[in-house]
């Protein structure tokens, strides 16, 4: 996923008849990676490694390209979702925006994390402590190095510590649809309205436990009508088992709900890999690679 892709001409692999919203939810999915830009690749990999405890997995420089990259995750590349953190040359401030919520980190040392971020110098911006009004789990949030909001939770062990990324949406429901349509995922906590602070959340993802997976955690606040992307996060990348029938279900769910393909499914020869992008309904970009594409390069690189 390190270099930039070039888009090809779709082709239709589906076979007439074929339900693709029963093909989607049978697919293969698994959340592979995000995407983030930093100005410092160095400061942000200490913060990630040094504060959440989490691993280099990979840093690779491209001199020619005047960019470097990074990949940071509790786990191999092959099994857990990981940050791919990109260094452009030059390039030291990132726009978070008001679009991008934040990753979330399960834990069982909220406040241990929320110390040594504050012993590094690092912003927090919510104290440990349960949600208000009555909950029970502990959770804090901080500010990464370049700001991106990191959400510090009090979770039991689980296979995936990586488990959130929020996106701000200005119609849920929509949202919600979209995810489940065109990228076949459950809703795993339904719509849930916080009143006393002004936002409604819903969480998607695959499999059936949001404890034991990554999700995408929808929000939305009252009487907000627009969200700004900035330019600090790029795209969540999704593994598929078919690019082709996955972009046909994206733009189907597309006709229906908005959103659009925007590089055709294939193959990308620079990355040996085969994918597709989209925009979800609110301008969210994911991409879908190929799994058996995507195991092979991994193990090119090792
Ligand atoms: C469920 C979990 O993953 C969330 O992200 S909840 C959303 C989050 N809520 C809070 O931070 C709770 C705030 C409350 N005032 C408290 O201190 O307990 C969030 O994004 N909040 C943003 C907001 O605008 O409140
Ligand atoms: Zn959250």
């Amino acid at each position: 996923m390190f270099l930039s892709l070039v888009g090809l001409s779709m082709e239709a692999r589906t076979t007439p008849g074929e339900d693709l919203s029963e093909w989607v939810r049978k697919d293969n999915r698994r959340f592979l990676r995000a995407i983030i830009r930093v100005g410092n690749l160095d400061r942000t990999i200490d913060f990630y490694t040094e504060c959440l405890g989490m691993k280099v997995l990979r840093r690779v420089d491209f001199p020619e390209n005047r960019y470097s990259v990074a990949v940071v995750g509790f786990g191999p590349e092959d099994s857990h979702f990981v940050i791919e953190m990109r260094y452009h040359y030059g390039v030291d401030t990132y726009e978070i925006g008001t679009g991008f919520g934040e990753f979330g980190i399960a834990t069982q040392d909220v406040y241990g994390i929320v110390e040594k971020v504050r012993a590094k110098g690092g912003i927090v911006t919510r104290e440990p402590g349960p949600i208000a009004g009555g909950g029970t789990t502990v959770f804090a949030f901080v500010l990464d190095p370049d700001g991106y909001p990191i959400e510090i939770i009090d979770r039991p062990p689980t296979p995936e510590p990586l488990c959130q990324i929020k996106l701000l949406v200005t119609d849920l429901d929509r949202a919600i649809n979209f995810y489940q349509k065109a990228l076949g995922m459950n809703l795993l906590l339904p719509k849930f309205d916080v009143t006393a602070d002004k936002y409604t959340i819903a969480m998607v993802g695959y499999g059936s436990n949001l404890t034991q997976t990554t999700v995408v955690e929808l929000k939305s606040d009252f009487n907000v009508t627009e969200y700004t992307k900035g330019n600090g996060y790029e795209q969540l990348v999704i593994g598929t088992d078919d690019v082709y029938k996955s972009a046909e279900a994206v733009k189907i769910a597309a006709q229906e709900l908005g959103g659009k393909i925007i590089r055709p499914p294939g193959p990308i020869p620079k990355i040996n890999a085969k994918i597709t992008a989209f925009l979800d309904p609110e301008g969210w970009e994911t991409v879908l690679v190929d799994n058996e594409d995507y195991l092979k390069e991994l193990q090119k690189k090792e």
